[in-house]
């Protein structure tokens, strides 16, 4: 029945081509055994030869154990599927099959073969791995038509044969150099870079996305505002699309182009008002929130979070920003080659001779804010552009003339606050510090509209106030210099937060508030990416820390969620191990000795110190896997993040963590004759505060429109149409809703009006809203 061909090469195909039923076919069979002494057994096997006889043949051949248990199997490609043959199958039917080349004796890397492999009793089969097919060996398959040609991008990396870092990558970069900077892997889009403009974000390719199964069409950002933006329609719930990415590569960029399709899906086609009015606040958020860095010349140094509100009908209603973390460490130091916040260098280039004069300003090397680490501006006519181009978005969201003046006093003045200099009083017993020059402090005494002698006390004194007393103790050089800084970062960051402010204003839709309809959003989180610089500080932990939170989202909803899902579902499934970040959350945020529990402590305690906080992490968590120890004298920790490990320096932690207003710089800006200055030190509690009872007002009123329909139809005992202005309903119902409704309007009208003294009129509104809570 079987010849062994012993392990020769020797022509595959029929012995005898006249007799038909007396053909033999030549089988290559490889062992697969934990034992493995042969590497081939080419079997001549007649057409008729069941799998039993062949196994008992080959065995023979092979000189294997008789007494063990064995399966056959066909394989067709090199590291492919496996067919266990019965033992009654006939292994020639199989060959005949296969194409003629497969035919011929070939190397096994070219795949079309048969496994021996051991089985135990139970039936199972006892497996051992070989060795993957290598590339090589795949191409010469399908040079010889085993294979079908290799497809060499997948759209989804879901789909790639095999699964690791190589082959994900390799697929990325063909993509990338045939323009296909976009792929899926799974629901999730990856987007690479292009750094050019690529013609794909037309209205075009709005309308082709539109209303389409995610992966029907080629990877496009699109396609994720669409489904997205169907599915809040569909099952009416708000959807968030969250971005990530290290700085640089192209998280803003992505967050515009959602936010333009997911506008432009909502006006079919049209550009919206909430559109025109976002794009306004792009360039003004860039020029106050955005600076040039080793990585990005455009990088944001804010996180933020838009918020795009729709009707029930998935028509645009309006918008919201949120921002988080500025970096305001970068206006008074940056590393080298970096550079501060655009807006400087704009007006410093792009002011007019007139508003030269009328701002003070100074050519841009003689700032010290400006001027340190290599110093160089080589874009100047780009800058002067780029001044034009932020007066012009200042307009479309709304800044008056005369607002955009207060803005530029402001930062002229934060400019001077960096040229004020100390020295030691050299004359008499006084210990304090001699503050300048001069003609610094006139200027600035003049851009705020403060007394000269306040803002000397204010940069050189500390004033403590005891229960039975008030000290006033001269700064040390050191403590006066952090006492300048701080003054400027409260200024700017305040300047920052009255700007995202008023750009909501602008983005609020008027009719929430007069009418109450319920909405639905969709939300666009753009946050700072991962980040691992030579230096890292404070904000680095902050960010690192936020990116760590994300990277649970992503593990919990990718792998948690979804195999969880799989199993109520009866999927036969095995558990995928990933890495999990818990551990790493857990050190820095869980109570009660999470680092920044820790922080907030030592932040707290009169006597600690950088030093005495060090100790202290140190302390708690020597040991912690995912904090990695340094050498004692080391002023810095190691954290295992998800993303690599990285060293912060503890240098500022303490004083960056509490880093709030001091209260002698509120007083001082409180005392300012300026009333935009004075606003924007009120903003803090009270705009906050008016900001949060908008918020509250807009949801609030859809609920208590609700309540007043029932109210209506319950007194009246019939269903009357809902009134589209819920001031009657309000009236009627005297719900607390009403008078925080009113307080709105109050408050945006001293918004909007009062330059003259609105923080007194934001106070007496606030009281009075308290007192009647
Ligand atoms: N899809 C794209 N097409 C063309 N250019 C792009 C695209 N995405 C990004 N870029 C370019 O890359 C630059 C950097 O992108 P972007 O500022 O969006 O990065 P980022 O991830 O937000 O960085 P950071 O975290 O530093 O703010 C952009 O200024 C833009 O020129």
């Amino acid at each position: 029945m079987a010849t062994n061909a012993g392990g020769g090469g020797g022509g595959g195909g029929p012995a005898s081509p006249n007799d038909l039923e007396d053909r033999s076919y030549l089988l290559q069979i490889y062992p697969r055994l934990a034992a493995q002494t042969l590497t081939c057994c080419n079997l001549r096997v007649q057409k008729d030869a069941t799998t039993a006889s062949v196994i008992s043949d080959a065995a023979a051949a092979l000189g294997l154990d008789p007494g063990r248990l064995y399966v056959l199997a066909e394989v067709k490609e090199c590291g492919g599927e496996e067919w266990v043959l019965e033992a009654g199958d006939l292994p020639a039917q199989r060959f005949l099959l296969w194409p003629r080349k497969a035919q011929e004796t070939h190397p096994r890397s070219l795949g079309f073969y048969f496994l021996l492999q051991e089985r135990n009793h139970d039936g199972t089969i006892h497996y051992v791995h070989l060795p993957p097919v290598s590339k090589e060996q795949e191409a010469q398959l399908a040079a010889r038509g085993f294979l079908p040609p290799p497809q060499d991008d997948f759209a989804d990396l879901c789909n790639l044969p095999a699964l690791n870092e190589d082959s994900i990558l390799t697929n990325l970069r063909t993509r990338f150099h045939k323009k296909k900077i976009y792929t899926y892997a799974g629901s999730i889009l990856i987007a690479i870079n292009p750094f050019k403009f690529l013609p794909i974000y037309n209205p075009k390719y709005v309308k082709m996305y539109e209303n389409h199964q995610l992966g029907k069409l080629e990877p496009h950002i699109f396609a994720i505002a669409d489904v997205a933006y169907y599915a809040m329609l569909r099952k009416r719930v708000n959807q968030c699309i969250v971005i990530s990415g290290e700085s640089g590569s192209g998280k803003t960029q992505s967050t515009n182009f959602l936010i333009h399709c997911l506008t432009a899906l909502s006006q079919k086609g049209y550009a919206s008002g909430v559109e025109r009015t976002i794009l306004g606040a792009g360039p003004v958020l860039e020029a106050f929130g955005n600076a040039k860095t080793a990585h990005n010349n455009n990088s944001s140094r804010f996180g933020k979070f838009i918020q795009v509100n729709y009707l029930e009908s998935g028509v645009v209603r309006g918008a919201v920003v949120e921002k988080y973390l500025l970096e305001k460490s970068r206006l008074v130091s940056r590393e080298k080659n970096e550079r501060n916040y655009h807006v400087f260098y704009y007006l410093l280039l792009g002011a007019s001779e007139e508003e030269r004069k009328e701002f003070k300003l100074l050519p841009p090397e003689e700032y010290f804010y400006l001027k340190q680490q290599n110093f160089k501006i080589e874009d100047e006519e780009d800058l002067r552009h780029d001044f034009e181009r932020l007066q012009q978005a200042m307009e479309m969201v709304g800044f008056l003339p005369a607002t955009k003046k207060q803005i530029f006093s402001v930062l002229s003045a934060i400019l001077y606050l960096g040229n004020v200099t100390y020295r030691r009083k050299s004359t008499g017993r006084d210990e304090g510090l001699d503050v300048g020059p001069p003609e610094v402090l006139a200027t600035l005494s003049d851009l705020l509209m403060v007394e000269e002698e306040l803002l000397v006390e204010a940069l050189t004194k500390r004033k403590t106030v005891t229960v039975n007393d008030k000290l006033i103790l001269p700064y040390s050089h050191s403590e006066a210099i952090t006492a300048r800084d701080s003054m400027a970062k409260s200024l700017y960051s305040a300047l920052f937060d009255w700007i995202v402010l008023r750009i909501n204003h602008a983005l609020l839709n008027k009719k929430d508030m007069e009418e109450s309809v319920p909405c639905l959003s969709i939300g666009v989180l753009d946050i700072f990416g991962f980040e691992d610089f030579e230096t890292n500080s404070f904000e680095q932990f902050c960010i690192n820390y936020a990116n760590e939170q994300l990277q649970y989202y992503f593990n919990h909803h990718i792998f948690n969620l979804e195999q969880e899902e799989y199993q109520a579902e009866g999927i036969t499934w095995h558990n995928i191990d990933y890495t999990d970040n818990v551990g790493c959350i857990h050190l820095t945020s869980k109570k009660p000795t999470g680092l920044l529990y820790l922080l907030d402590e030592e932040s707290n305690f009169p006597h600690a110190t950088d030093e005495t906080l060090l100790a202290k992490f140190k302390q708690q968590h020597q040991g912690n896997r995912y904090f990695v120890s340094t050498p004692v004298m080391e002023p810095a920790f190691v954290i295992q993040h998800f993303a690599g490990k990285v060293k912060y320096q503890i240098k500022d932690f303490r004083e960056k963590n509490t880093d709030h207003m001091r209260p002698d710089i509120v007083a001082l800006l409180r005392s300012s004759d300026r009333a935009y200055v004075r606003q924007l030190i009120g903003m803090d509690p009270v705009a906050m505060f008016r900001w949060g009872i908008l918020r509250a007002t807009v949801r609030g009123l859809a609920a208590f429109n609700e309540a007043g329909r029932n109210w209506a139809a319950k007194t009246s005992g019939v269903v009357r149409p809902v009134s589209r202005t819920p001031l009657g309903e309000l009236q009627r119902s005297n719900a607390p809703v009403d008078r925080m409704y009113k307080r709105a309007s109050m408050l945006d009208f001293c918004f909007d009006h009062s330059e003259e003294r609105p923080l007194d009129a934001f106070e007496d509104i606030f009281a009075s809203y308290e007192s009647k809570k």
